[in-house]
């Protein structure tokens, strides 16, 4: 089991709380998708992901990013089960979607990266080695049901 501290708790809150999850969601997946163009494979059924800029307006793309940062806030809800909390989506990412869990690793940098620069020079290197320490959790659960 993973343990947190009450500072990390409530760095991990904070940073969730301040979020605006219709911007910052979409940014991250837009990012990786752009960055990491065989991420895209996943997303066929969202129609047009032709380039860039189709990337960056398409509505299915821009509903999804929002939906998996209500994802993560599952994880921020329940820190101290995130493996039970993720068993399902662990399976539907490996069973129904086969998503490579490569890929989470990849997500969540991106999605670093959209904080990091929303939040400037409140990214501490402090703030920085607990959101780490958080996402390493959430990729490592995702990945659990995997075989
Ligand atoms: C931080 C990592 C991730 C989180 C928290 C996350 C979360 C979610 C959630 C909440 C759903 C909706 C599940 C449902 O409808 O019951 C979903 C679906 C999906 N995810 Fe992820 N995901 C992550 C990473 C990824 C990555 C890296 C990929 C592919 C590169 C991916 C591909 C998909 C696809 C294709 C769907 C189904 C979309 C649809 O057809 O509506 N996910 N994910």
């Amino acid at each position: 089991m993973v343990a947190w501290s009450d500072q990390e708790r409530s760095i991990i809150t904070s940073i969730f709380s301040n979020l605006d999850y219709n911007d910052v969601g979409p940014k991250a997946l837009i990012r990786c998708l752009i960055v990491y163009p065989w991420t895209q494979r996943y997303f066929a059924s969202f129609g047009n992901l032709y380039n860039a800029d189709a990337i960056k307006t398409n509505p299915n793309i821009q509903a999804h990013g929002t939906k998996i940062l209500h994802g993560l806030d599952r994880a921020v809800k329940n820190m101290d089960d995130i493996k039970t909390t993720y068993a399902e989506l662990s399976v539907l990412h490996s069973e129904k979607l086969h998503v490579d869990p490569d890929n989470f690793k990849l997500l969540a940098d991106c999605l670093t990266i959209v904080i990091a620069a929303k939040m400037g020079s409140g990214f501490t290197p402090e703030i920085q080695e607990t959101f780490q320490k958080f996402l390493a959790v959430v990729v490592s659960a995702l990945g659990k049901q995997y075989h």
